[in-house]
């Protein structure tokens, strides 16, 4: 499809910024990434423009809402080990959208539960997943349902086009916050980085939730499991704020598993998952009263990289992502952080 070459500072569509002074930048992709980016360039007197082909901030770390309230299908937890990340999760947790969450932790290995207690802090956003990503993309400017499809770039500046045809621009630069397999699909105007990006593979995840009327007789909250289809299991409601009224569980079956039952229905993916927890958990296991399943096609990267981000300073496209790093959420936000230092870097 040949594309026209946006001529300057010519209004293209709703999304249009003004004289080319305050031309802003663009960012696909409101997931931990994309909002560390635009916070860091929008604190450095920038102007940004986010877009996502989602409802809603948060991508991975989004939450699913439902009749037995809020439920990370998601990332489920985090720990920050980066000092910069440690100081981010403190002030999110002094604004009100972190918690610190110590559940009871077991292990299952060939079929054997253990208690498997450490002294690891980990962290959820508070009262859901979600939450830190409406903290975060307070004050940005967003489009959301807009599934980006093409990015080129005119003489001087960067065009969008979404799915639905219309032209988003013109853009100063633009930043790529995406899976890798769907950052490639942009990448048509810079070759060489489009190759380094479809080099990266990214695993499914099927989710699934479980909800019990009655609440399990375990005292188990949290469990890492090996050996089965599934590789790990969380209580929602020993999350601090989460709606407690009924007992549900979120199960995450492994990338192997995923990836062989990747086109299996919903309701086979629940029943089987079910399955594999009744034959885990050593107590009495009711009908649910409520379960739902979600399939996530690029969870995580099947290696990780330690690329910070990737750019092509000047064509001014930066590209990042968990996968750039360690394909989890403080991944995302340092990768996020070192495509807005290094486009900042570039302009000096
Ligand atoms: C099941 C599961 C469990 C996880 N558990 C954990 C965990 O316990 N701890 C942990 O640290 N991490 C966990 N993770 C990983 C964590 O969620 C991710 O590392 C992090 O959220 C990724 O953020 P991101 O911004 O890089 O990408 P994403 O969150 O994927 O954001 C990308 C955004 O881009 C949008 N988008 C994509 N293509 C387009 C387009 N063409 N146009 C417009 N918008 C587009 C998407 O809608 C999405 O909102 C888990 C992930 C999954 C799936
Ligand atoms: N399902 C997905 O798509 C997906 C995607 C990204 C990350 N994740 C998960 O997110 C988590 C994030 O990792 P992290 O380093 O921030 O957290 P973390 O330190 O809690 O866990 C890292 C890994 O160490 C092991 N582990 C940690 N504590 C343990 C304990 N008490 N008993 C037994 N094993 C224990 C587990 O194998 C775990 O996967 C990982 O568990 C990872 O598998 C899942």
């Amino acid at each position: 499809m040949s594309l026209p070459t946006p001529s300057l500072p010519t209004p293209t569509s709703s999304t249009t910024t003004g004289p080319a002074a305050t031309v802003s930048i663009a960012i696909i992709g409101t997931g931990m990434a994309g909002l560390s980016a635009a916070q860091a360039l929008h604190k450095a007197g920038h102007a940004v423009q986010l877009f996502d082909k989602a409802r809603g901030v948060g991508g991975r770390m989004s939450s699913k809402r439902s009749e037995v309230g809020s439920i990370d299908l998601g990332a489920q937890y985090f720990t920050a080990r980066d000092r910069r990340f440690v100081a981010q999760v403190q002030q999110w947790q002094a604004e009100g959208c972190v918690q610190p969450w110590s559940p009871s932790l077991y292990n299952a290995k060939q079929g054997r539960l253990s208690p498997s207690p450490d002294e690891q802090v980990r962290w959820v956003g508070a009262p859901r997943m979600s939450a830190i990503a409406k903290t975060m993309a307070v004050d940005l400017p967003a489009a959301f349902s807009c599934r980006i499809a093409e990015v080129f770039k005119g003489e001087e500046f960067w065009e969008l086009l979404d799915a639905e045809g219309t032209s988003h621009g013109p853009f100063s630069h633009v930043v790529l916050a995406v899976p890798a397999p769907q950052a490639t699909a942009l990448l048509a105007s810079a070759p060489k980085l489009a190759t380094q990006v479809a080099g990266v593979k990214m695993d499914p995840t099927w989710s699934v939730a479980l909800s019990f009327a009655t609440p399990l007789d375990t005292p188990m909250q949290g469990c890492f499991v090996q050996d089965s289809a599934l590789d790990w299991l969380a209580r929602s409601g020993s999350k601090p704020g989460r709606d407690d009224s009924s007992d549900t569980w979120v199960l995450h079956a492994t990338s192997a598993w995923s990836k062989q039952h990747i086109d299996l229905s919903r309701e086979a993916v629940i029943e089987q998952l079910h399955g594999a927890f009744a034959e885990l958990v050593n107590c009495p296991m009711p009908a649910p009263s409520f379960s739902i399943a979600h399939r996530w096609l690029y969870a995580r990267p099947a290696q990780p990289h330690e690329w910070g981000a990737l750019a092509d300073p000047d064509l001014g496209l930066y590209v990042c992502g968990d996968w750039c790093l360690s394909g989890r959420v403080e991944g995302a936000w340092l990768s996020g952080q070192e495509a807005a230092r290094r486009l900042l870097e570039h302009l000096q």
